[in-house]
């Protein structure tokens, strides 16, 4: 289904989507952070690591998320790098990804109202833990609006993940 909105339910009394969250070298302690806010909050998570502090090259984290979101395991997932910069390239480079490199508050929610991303992306080197909560929660409880914007992912192709 080209251009649906994304399974996302923001009231509480709906159920919620698992997360998927993955980064690179560069963002160990920004996804650790943001893992235990959303198990805080009572979100369902999946940590797709890195797991040490080891170099990794992020097209293979971009890569097994695209991978994890089309088999169903996560309705959304949140990207990180050091800048943001090469993972959010990688992940768009799936059709049915919609990735959405933010830096604030208003990016996070407009990436959801008018592009119905289903990528949160976010640079451990350039965002400050505060910043990425607020983009976080932004991402999870905005909804799609749908209408004219709806024409437009429409436009960009690809299916919506299940
Ligand atoms: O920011 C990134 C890509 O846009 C990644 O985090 C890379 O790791 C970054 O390029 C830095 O690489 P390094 O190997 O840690 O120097």
């Amino acid at each position: 289904m080209q251009g649906a909105p994304s399974p996302i339910a923001p009231e509480d009394d709906q159920p919620r989507p698992v997360v998927a969250l993955a980064s690179d070298h560069g963002a160990l302690e920004l996804r650790a952070l943001l893992v235990a806010h959303l198990q805080e909050q009572g979100w369902p998570v999946l940590d797709l690591g890195t797991h040490g502090p080891g170099s990794v090259d992020y097209p293979d984290i971009a890569n097994l998320m695209a991978e994890t979101m089309r088999a169903g395991k996560a309705g959304r997932g949140v990207l990180l790098c050091g800048t943001g910069i090469g993972i959010s390239i990688a992940i768009n480079r799936h059709a049915d990804m919609r990735g959405a490199l933010v830096h604030d508050a208003y990016g996070a929610r407009l990436c959801r109202l008018h592009n119905d991303a289903n990528v949160l992306v976010l640079g451990g080197r350039t965002t400050g833990p505060e910043i990425a909560k607020e983009c976080v929660d932004l991402f999870l409880s905005t909804p799609f609006e749908g209408g004219r914007h709806a024409r437009r992912v429409a436009k960009l192709g690809g299916a919506t993940p299940a």
